[in-house]
């Protein structure tokens, strides 16, 4: 399997900016000055940005006043696949995001939308759905502690969805992602228009955060370059990074894979204890979020092999909804893989933590028939 979905990021920092000689361009007007090449795509998209595939799809952020919306919102300006950049929020300050976000100069248009009664116009042609509305955690509180609010806020986006853009890719991001996938799954399903392949929970974070620990552990000068399959939910221990599965192969000791394990599964509490009280994380899971809907765009653009990990309806195990590496496509998941082979350190670590995705689950789902 390839991982396409780090593609993006490995590009960055190879900005192929002309340096401009100063005691040559002294002598040149602006007009005969070699322009440098400082481009914000080019940077982010290397050769699938500037000259690459046009601008064709529209996609809606919903929370993108937030933490995490207003930096994902400047991310997918510099996206070159995006033709329209939609921002929504029930906060007004969304309409000056979205002022700011459209100097970026690059092709996407910016709008903002502001509550309930702009949502349809928000959602209208969209085909792609980001959503990190909702509240964030405080120390001490888990992910399941937000179902009461956000639960309700997922319900009422993907009603949105359902009655405008049924066809368009959710990505969804908001906590608790075990319950809100599955939120999400029955409020199309009470619309008639549940596409499994088009709904996916964002696990991305914690694949980046994966290759970002075991690169530092493992002495790799480049993050990118490693890949860590990380399947189960995104919750504390459901959530699995397979290091048996690391790429460049490497080895681990009984220690190595319990610290690594450990700190993937904490790396969000790590964010929110250090944040004391501001937030959970907002930066990195915005890059995240970012490359993934780079991913989710490749695939409907038509690239081939485009492979990611995310949180979808699944039978690679018992529980309904899983993550694991997925095939995205021109119809969002095109095939789910399963969790390939499995150490004994990690076989006994999805057999734990099964019932708790299970119960998060069947939380989610029954939210929509209470
Ligand atoms: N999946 C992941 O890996 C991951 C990572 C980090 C954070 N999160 C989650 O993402 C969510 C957002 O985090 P944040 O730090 O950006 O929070 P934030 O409080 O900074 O931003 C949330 C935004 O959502 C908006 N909002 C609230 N209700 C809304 C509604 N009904 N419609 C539209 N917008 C609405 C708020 O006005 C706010 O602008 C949280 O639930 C957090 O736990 C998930
Ligand atoms: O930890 C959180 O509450 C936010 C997010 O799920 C994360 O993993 O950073």
């Amino acid at each position: 399997m390839s991982n396409a979905v780090g593609a993006a990021a490995r590009r960055v920092g190879a900005l192929r900016a002309q340096v401009v000689d100063p005691a040559s361009s002294s002598r040149q007007t602006p007009q005969e000055a070699p322009s440098a090449r400082v481009g914000l795509v080019d940077w982010f998209f290397g050769a699938s940005g500037i000259g690459g595939k046009r601008a064709s799809f529209t996609v809606a952020v919903l929370g993108a006043a937030g933490g995490i919306g207003q930096t994902l919102s400047a991310f997918i300006k510099a996206n070159p696949k995006v033709a329209e950049l939609r921002l929504y929020d029930v906060a007004p300050v969304v309409r000056g995001v979205a002022a700011d976000v459209s100097h970026v100069n690059t092709r996407a248009k910016v709008s903002g939308y502001v509550g309930d009664d702009e949502l349809e116009a928000c959602l209208r042609g969209c085909d792609l759905v980001i959503i990190p509305a909702g509240v964030p955690r405080k120390p001490g509180m888990s992910r399941d502690d937000l179902f009461g609010v956000n639960a309700g806020i997922v319900r009422t986006l993907c009603e949105g969805v359902a009655k405008t853009c049924p066809n368009a890719i959710v990505n969804i991001i908001s906590n608790p992602v075990n319950s809100t996938v599955p939120i999400a799954a029955e409020v199309f399903k009470n619309h008639g228009c549940y596409d499994a392949r088009k709904l996916l929970g964002v696990t991305h974070l914690d694949v980046m955060r994966a290759k970002t620990f075991v690169a530092a552990a493992k002495g790799f000068d480049d993050p990118t370059l490693v890949d860590v399959p990380v399947i189960g939910g995104h919750a504390g221990t459901t959530i699995l990074p397979l290091l048996s599965q690391t790429t460049p192969r490497c080895s681990f000791t009984p220690e190595e894979v319990s610290a690594l394990t450990s700190r993937i599964q904490n790396g969000g509490t790590e964010v929110v204890e250090a944040k004391g009280g501001a937030g959970s994380a907002t930066l990195s899971m915005a890059a995240a979020a970012a490359e993934f809907a780079d991913a989710c765009l490749r695939g409907l653009s038509g690239e081939s092999g485009i492979w990611a990990c995310a949180y979808v309806e699944s039978k690679a195990t018992r529980a309904p909804f899983f993550a694991t590496k997925v095939l995205l496509g021109r119809n969002g998941v095109e095939r789910v893989a399963g969790t390939g082979t499995l150490s004994s350190y990690e076989k006994r670590a999805l057999e734990s933590m099964l019932p708790e995705l299970e119960a998060s689950i069947k939380k989610g789902i029954n939210f929509l028939h209470s």
